[in-house]
């Protein structure tokens, strides 16, 4: 399989969002990735559900939500509504974690799980196979532009060899701090998706930089 990547809007021109999400549709990207922050679970707010149903009402690629919320059960059903085809919530944020991907699987959505850079893979372990996607955090969630924190390459070659060892079919994206610097790296490791942000939208040339990106990853 290629190798994805999932520019994350989050980095994007609020004022001139459908010029940024055309770009994407234009561009080789895989995914676009949307961050909800509720101010909670992360000390940030992005943005909700509104400015969701504006992004889908452009959007020609993958939908991939990343969840940054406490209480994310309440609202699967309506991720599912505007659009979202992946939906991904925090080990961190879930009681009944196993519950969650289920509800999100009935609705027909893939269900995703991302860990803080703080918490191990070994959490994984009994509900692997239930996963769609694993998000590796390589920045403690809450804001773009941070740096990259190195210990995720270790995380990577654990959770890919857990994955082999299980049979489990879960696809790894890494988010936070991706640069042409590090994404050959991060793939060889064992990453399927590359989510950028920052390093996209404050360069020159965003579509060209993930032209860029994508030729680095399948490199
Ligand atoms: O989930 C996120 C932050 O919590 C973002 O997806 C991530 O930060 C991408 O931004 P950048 O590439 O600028 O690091
Ligand atoms: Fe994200």
């Amino acid at each position: 399989m290629s190798k994805l990547i999932a520019p994350s809007v989050l980095a994007a021109d609020f004022a001139n969002l459908q010029r940024d999400i055309e770009m994407i549709n234009n561009s080789d990207a895989d995914w676009i990735h949307i961050d909800v922050m509720d101010g909670v679970f992360v000390p940030n707010i992005s943005f909700g559900i509104p400015v969701i149903k504006a992004i889908q009402k452009h959007a020609k690629k993958t939908m991939d939500v990343h969840l940054m919320i406490v209480n994310p059960d309440q609202y699967i059903s309506t991720f599912k509504n505007i659009g979202a085809n992946n939906l991904t919530v925090h080990f961190e944020a879930c009681t009944h974690l196993h519950r969650t991907i289920q509800a999100i699987q009935k609705e027909g959505m893939k269900a995703g799980v991302a860990l803080n850079p703080h918490t191990p893979i070994s959490v994984l372990e009994d509900v692997i196979m239930d996963i769609d996607l694993i998000c590796l955090m390589s920045v403690n969630p809450g804001f773009g532009g941070q740096n990259f924190i190195e210990n995720t390459y270790k995380k990577i070659i654990q959770l890919k060899h857990m994955i082999e060892q299980s049979g489990s079919s879960a696809l790894i994206e890494i988010d936070g701090g991706v640069t042409d610097q590090n994404a050959h790296k991060l793939i060889s490791a064992g990453a399927d998706i590359l989510v950028a942000g920052s390093f996209v939208f404050k360069s020159q040339n965003p579509s060209e930089t993930i032209q860029n990106l994508r030729l680095l990853a399948n490199s």
